[in-house]
């Protein structure tokens, strides 16, 4: 069977340009420009990768940055007053805090601490509760950008079955949501203690895997003509690869996509959709903030 590519790095530079034009705008108007901070902890290099990412994708659209970045000793009370600096800081419009953070962190506290119209990852309880109002404030920005992915693909969702791998703050948990509040599918969530994954994967019309162990999902659960959305990226160290390192998703795409009807790859896929949306929501922040 042929498959379509689903081409999240066309899509986000597609929304970066949008973006841009929207700076522009602003900027034309003497409105503000919008200001993302980047909070750091420690020095795990695929954070850094991810960071940098951010920051040229900042460049690139004319939004102004500021990076700040702390030693892994940092206590947990010094983070938060810092976070508190930035909440009142009335020139930074959106923030977000790395993650993983330090074990002696508390990822929760930390997350509660971030004044929600600045959440521009959309972590706090406030924004993932927004998910089921009508008019929600800054979405959680990986499972919006797989929404966004399956808009612009016109890839219908209503009443289909949506199988959600993984069930985490950051994507599986808040994009079971989106499934079942913007796209009116039914949703199974699977987790670790999932029993005989395969036996829900295969009944999926959609399958949506953010786990982080790759090859996970295997030709074998998948249905034919499924969609297959990868949201998984996990840095695999080895000799092989020219940088010493590769990226790679949950889904064994070379056995998968034959099956599928469309499929995302890994890089190139929802990784880059993840900055879109981030970029979006501090636009949107800075619009409501600074309108
Ligand atoms: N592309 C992007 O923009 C983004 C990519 N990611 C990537 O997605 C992956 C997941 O990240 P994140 O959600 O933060 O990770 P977490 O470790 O927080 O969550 C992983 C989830 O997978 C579940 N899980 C673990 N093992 C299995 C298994 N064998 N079968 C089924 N479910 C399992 C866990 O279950 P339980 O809850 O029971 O522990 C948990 O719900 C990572 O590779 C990460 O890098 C994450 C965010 C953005
Ligand atoms: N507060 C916080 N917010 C996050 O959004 C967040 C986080 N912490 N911690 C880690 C995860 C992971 N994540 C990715 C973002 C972009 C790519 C991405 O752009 N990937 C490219 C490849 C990048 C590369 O080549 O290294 C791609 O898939 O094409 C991947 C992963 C955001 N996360
Ligand atoms: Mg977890």
């Amino acid at each position: 069977m042929t498959y379509t590519l689903i081409d999240g790095k066309k899509v986000s530079a597609d929304i970066k340009n949008e973006i841009s034009q929207k700076v522009a705008e602003r900027k034309a108007q003497g409105r503000k420009i919008p200001h993302l901070a980047i909070i750091l902890v420690g020095d795990d290099g695929a954070s850094q990768t991810y960071v940098d990412n951010k920051v040229k994708s900042c460049k690139s659209v004319g939004f102004h940055y500021t990076m700040m970045r702390f030693a892994d000793t940092i206590s947990e009370e010094k983070l938060l007053k810092h976070i508190d600096h930035v909440n009142n800081d009335d020139d930074v419009d959106g923030f977000i805090v790395q993650l993983p953070l330090p074990p002696h962190i508390s990822v929760d506290r930390v997350t509660e601490k971030i004044r929600s119209d600045k959440d521009v990852d959309g972590f706090t309880n406030h924004n993932f509760g927004s998910i089921i109002s009508k008019n929600p404030l800054l979405m959680p920005a990986t499972p919006f950008g797989v929404m966004e992915l399956l808009r612009r693909y016109n890839i219908e969702t209503e009443g289909k079955h949506a199988v959600v791998v993984g069930a985490s703050r950051i994507a599986g948990a808040p994009l079971s949501m989106m499934l079942t509040e913007q796209g009116r599918a039914t949703v199974t969530i699977c987790h670790k203690f999932t029993k005989d994954l395969g036996s829900y994967t295969r009944s999926a019309d959609i399958l949506l895997v953010a786990v982080g162990k790759p090859g996970l999902i295997t030709a074998d659960m998948v249905k034919e003509g499924a969609v297959v959305i990868d949201i998984g990226t996990t840095r695999v160290e080895g000799p092989q690869y020219p940088k010493g390192w590769a990226i790679q998703g949950d889904v064994d795409f070379k056995a998968v996509a034959p099956k599928t009807s469309y499929i995302t790859p890994t890089p190139g896929g929802v990784g880059p959709m993840t900055i879109a949306s981030l970029l979006l929501n501090t636009l949107r922040a800075t619009e409501l903030q600074h309108p």
